[in-house]
């Protein structure tokens, strides 16, 4: 369990996370999603200690992770995969790590084995890593104390579409297991497919959280009648916002059911009905963090 309870964080006169609050259960993934600069990256430094809050605090299975007796055995933290020391081989990273935890060396080997690091890859010094496999070394490290939780910092930035996909079945079936896991990412659609929950910053604030299918069920509908102009009044009879969505359809403020009664009760035929799902969730996300200039916050 990860909680997080008004975190603060004031860099002069920016406010880089402001007053951000929630929390990630056991057996859960929560996505962690803004633009750049959001404050991702400042909110989990938070958490783990690595940055002093102006205000707020975060526990991590109950305590501050700064006064857990052995952090690395209770959550594993990939934060900066290009860290780690050029001058050291993978499996001397993982050995020296061991050490650190207390968990025997014998682990290294099923780590490596299980981040796909093969024995010749794991003799090579890490300066000469690309991104990729640093990820998948830092994910091993993370993995290593056998912690309930996890925090990465977009740990997806370097793979591969095929490392991407196995990293998400390496997530899930970690929160299967009852793990926790904490993920960021800039992409809606890196975390989508692997997270329960979503957790929505920008310009250091919290834009929207939630169960990840309740978050896609209120991005909208789509939705197109054989006569446009009857489902138009057909929708403002029944009191449903809507606006044009291209190619003769509107986008509704509903959930489809709402939308398919409305159409019925007019005798309408529909060509088209359908929740808008993550494309209108990653509209709402860039309508949330886009200024009206069209900038980033
Ligand atoms: N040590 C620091 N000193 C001053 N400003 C900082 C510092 N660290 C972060 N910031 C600022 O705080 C804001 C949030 O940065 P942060 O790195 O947390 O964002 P992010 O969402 O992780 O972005 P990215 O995806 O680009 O890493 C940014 O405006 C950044 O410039």
């Amino acid at each position: 369990m990860i909680e997080v309870a008004h975190l603060t964080k004031r860099y002069g006169a920016q406010l880089a996370v402001d007053d951000v609050s929630f929390t990630c259960e056991p057996g859960t993934v929560t996505g962690f999603l803004g633009p750049n600069g959001a404050g991702k990256s400042t909110t989990m430094r938070m958490i783990c200690g690595l940055t002093p809050p102006t205000g707020g605090h975060a526990t991590v299975a109950g305590r501050p992770y700064r006064r857990l007796p052995n952090p690395g055995r209770e959550v594993g933290l990939l934060l900066d995969a290009s860290a780690q020391h050029p001058g050291r081989t993978g499996r001397e990273t993982l050995a020296l790590a061991a050490q650190l935890l207390g968990v025997p060396e014998s682990r290294v080997g099923d780590l490596l084995a299980l981040v796909d690091l093969p024995a010749s890859a794991a003799r090579k010094r890490v300066g000469a890593y690309s991104l990729g496999m640093r990820q998948r070394l830092g994910l091993a490290q993370a993995l290593l104390g056998e912690p309930r939780a996890l925090i990465l910092d977009e740990p997806a930035n370097g793979l591969d579409p095929e490392g991407i996909f196995w990293m998400r079945g390496l997530l899930r079936d970690f929160a299967d297991r009852g793990g926790t896991v904490l993920l960021s990412s800039h992409l809606l659609r890196e975390v989508e497919a692997v997270a329960d929950r979503l957790v929505m910053i920008g310009n250091g604030r919290i834009l929207a959280q939630g169960a990840k299918d309740e978050l896609l069920a209120g991005a909208g509908t789509r939705v197109r009648a054989l006569d446009p102009g009857a489902l138009h009044r057909a929708l403002a009879a029944a009191g449903l916002a809507h606006t044009p969505a291209g190619g003769g359809a509107l986008l509704v403020d509903a959930d489809a059911e709402a939308v398919g009664r409305a159409a019925a009760a007019a005798g309408l035929v529909l060509l088209e009905l359908g929740s808008r799902g993550a494309h209108g969730l990653e509209e709402m996300f860039l309508s949330l963090t886009t200024t009206p200039e069209g900038t980033a916050r």
